[in-house]
């Protein structure tokens, strides 16, 4: 049974900095990670791979029973990615895998699939999983549940500069436009739309540093662990 093990749930839009803060955050507990959002992104390069029609919920469903996905802990906060055994780190940090993950994770029975898959992370000495249903669908008991987000504008420049340090040109406009149109899709689809959590404590980020946004995470963490 693993009812006690602690868990932090991080949920938010893309680019509210929930990765980045659930990095942090795991590595000063010593914590396990999950981050939901590349499994579902490893999922789409497998359809790539594999020749899958991304329309066909159907065809979807098998693939993502068997997806054959590993994180490999390296260095301290460092992980690399694989499908089946191919490193696939890089490739699914792309804006085009994004936009396909996420529009295969509007299909219901997909989502279905990969729930076992996400809850085998909750692990001792505690679990850090970052996504858009972690504490309304994955994780509804978790003792602490946080909703990050930032404006679209905030997310969309630090996606540019993400991209620009990885020698990556880019253009503003785009990808505003693009963050804008995974939301409503996020947010609108029928099954696990991305929404805060009953009890979730709400962060914008927009105009908080990386390290102020982690204080507030922690604070909150240990007054609801404190209960727990
Ligand atoms: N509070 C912040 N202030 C400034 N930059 C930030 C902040 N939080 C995160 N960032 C930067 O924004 C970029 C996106 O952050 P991150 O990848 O953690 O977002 P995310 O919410 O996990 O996005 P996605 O869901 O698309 O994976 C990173 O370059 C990160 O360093
Ligand atoms: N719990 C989750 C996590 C992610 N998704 C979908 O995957 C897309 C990519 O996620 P990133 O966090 O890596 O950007 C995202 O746009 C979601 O559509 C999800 O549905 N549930």
């Amino acid at each position: 049974m693993n009812e006690q093990i602690p868990l932090i749930t991080i949920d938010g839009p893309s680019g509210a900095g929930k990765g980045t803060v659930a990095r942090i955050v795991a590595e000063q507990l010593g914590w396990n990670l999950l981050d939901s959002g590349a499994i579902y992104r490893v999922l789409a390069v497998a359809t790539n791979h594999h020749n899958i029609d991304i329309e066909s919920e159907e065809a979807l469903i098998p693939l993502a029973s068997h997806l054959d996905v590993e994180f490999e802990i390296q260095k301290k906060g460092e992980s690399r990615v694989l499908l089946e055994g191919e490193d696939v780190t890089n490739v699914i940090r792309t804006e085009d895998v994004g936009a396909i993950a996420s529009k295969i994770a509007a299909f219901p029975r997909v989502r279905e699939a990969l729930l076992r898959r996400q809850r085998a992370f909750k692990q001792m000495p505690g679990l850090l999983a970052d996504g858009r249903d972690m504490g309304t669908v994955v994780f509804p008991d978790a003792p602490v549940k946080v909703f990050l987000t930032a404006s679209p504008e905030e997310r969309a420049k630090r996606r540019m500069l993400q991209l620009q340090d990885k020698g990556i040109d880019v253009n503003i406009g785009r990808l505003l436009a693009d963050i804008k149109q995974r939301d409503e899709r996020d947010q609108n689809r029928s099954v696990a739309p991305l929404l805060p959590a009953e009890g979730a404590l709400l962060v914008d980020s927009t105009e908080l540093s990386v390290p102020q946004v982690v204080e507030k995470i922690l604070a909150f963490a240990n007054d609801k662990l404190s209960e727990f």
